[in-house]
């Protein structure tokens, strides 16, 4: 069993959907220190996070603090890494692209389901919202299986 110590959270921008995972992970009860961070995969350049991203979040009492976006880098991942992406087009970038690779996962098919967590980018408060909830449901997933597997 993979003792993970790192998990990053990719998608595009990193300016939405990973920040707004992150944030939630890091808002919930886990039995371990796991570093938790996100990433882009086409960050051109640093921009803060999505404000409609930071309204959904702030009804939720949660905060981004500040992010940045930050492309994903050979130097965040080593064998001990996780790394949850929003889509399968993101994980199989990340497995052409990057080494240590073998623990990449989109985060529905790493808490057993299937599909993308689709882009709200350019869409309604409510097209946000609807993403934060899905993402909520996703990361409480997949922190009781890391929990899980930390107790066996
Ligand atoms: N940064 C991209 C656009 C982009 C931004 C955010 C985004 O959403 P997320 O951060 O959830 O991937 C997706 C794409 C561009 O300039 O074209």
């Amino acid at each position: 069993m993979i003792k993970y110590e790192k998990v990053i959270f990719v998608c595009t921008g990193n300016t939405c959907r990973s920040p707004m995972a992150a944030t939630i992970y890091c808002s919930l009860e886990t039995n371990s220190d796991i570093k938790v961070i996100s990433r882009g995969l086409v960050v051109l350049f640093s921009e803060p996070s999505n404000p409609k991203a930071e309204t959904v979040l702030k009804s939720h009492n949660l905060e981004l603090g500040g992010h940045i976006s930050k492309p994903l880098k050979q130097s965040d991942i080593d064998e001990n890494t996780l790394i949850l992406t929003m889509t399968e087009k993101q994980k199989l970038s990340i497995m052409e692209l990057f080494e240590y690779t073998d623990n990449v996962y989109t985060i529905k098919e790493f808490v057993g389901e299937t599909g993308d967590v689709t882009d709200p980018y350019g869409g309604t408060l409510l097209d946000y919202e609807e993403c934060y909830v899905e993402l909520a449901r996703l990361v409480k997933k997949t922190v009781y299986k890391l929990n899980e597997e930390e107790q066996l």
